[in-house]
């Protein structure tokens, strides 16, 4: 599903050079669900980001679901991203003036669709993630973990093959974290591929495969191992 060969991103400034990632291979299989560990500054947000088609790699390779990015212009990127990524943030990324429903939506704008087969399929989105009730909220009107909720309903509003979760507990309480990784669980039970950043080896021991990342490199075999 995801494929990484001999990746390595430099991040350049007028004065300073910083290899962020060295040499990364990396294999995700379809439906697996990965925990992605490590310090502070490891590279991990780039990782995730070049995963996510949201930056392109310095050197190496990057297939998505058999097919090699390269082979994509700019545009088609944009598409290939919209279409295959769902993506989730630690600090929610919500937009204040619009509604649950309307933040939900957001992703569906893109797509080629009536007003009513949109409406329908956040709504069934934020139903899936517990939140039938708050359609109409602002999300200054939710909690911590409700917010976080929606923000997941916006990710798998357009049926992504691959959730890309950047410490999506990282602003959470114990209760609330504990209910976001239900729902990762189980939509990945159901056969979303998800790849999620964490700094918890509690939650991350919840998932099938923990990846630990150390400056710049991945660690370990467990990396090898995907179908
Ligand atoms: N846009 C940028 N310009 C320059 N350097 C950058 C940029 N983004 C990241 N870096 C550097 O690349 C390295 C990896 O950063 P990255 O954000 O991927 O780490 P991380 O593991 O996600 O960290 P954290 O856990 O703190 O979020 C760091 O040394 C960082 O300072």
């Amino acid at each position: 599903m995801i494929k990484l060969e001999k990746v390595s991103k430099t991040y350049r400034t007028d004065k300073v050079e910083t290899l962020a990632l060295k040499d990364i291979d990396l294999h995700v299989g379809k439906g697996e669900f990965v925990a992605m560990m490590g310090p502070s500054g490891c590279g991990k947000s780039t990782l995730l980001n070049i995963i996510g088609l949201l930056d392109r790699p310095g050197q190496g390779r990057v297939h998505i679901d058999g097919v090699a990015l390269s082979s994509y212009r700019d545009k088609d990127v944009a598409r290939l991203r919209n279409k295959t990524f769902g993506f989730i943030f630690q600090s929610f990324h919500l937009i204040p003036d619009l509604r649950v429903i309307d933040n939900v939506e957001l992703p569906l704008l893109y797509r080629s669709m009536g007003n009513g087969e949109r409406s329908r399929l956040a709504r069934e989105a934020l139903e899936r993630v517990g939140l039938g009730a708050r359609m109409e909220h602002f999300p200054n009107q939710l909690s911590g973990g409700q917010q976080q909720r929606v923000a997941i309903a916006r990710a798998i509003v357009g049926r992504p093959q691959i959730l890309l979760a950047d410490e999506p507990t990282g602003n959470l309480d114990s209760k609330m974290s504990a209910e976001v990784m239900d729902i990762l669980l189980k939509l990945n039970s159901e056969g979303t591929t998800i790849v999620m950043v964490t700094h918890d080896e509690q939650e991350a021991r919840r998932v099938g495969r923990i990846v630990r990342v150390f400056d710049g490199q991945l660690v370990g075999k467990e990396h090898a191992h995907a179908a």
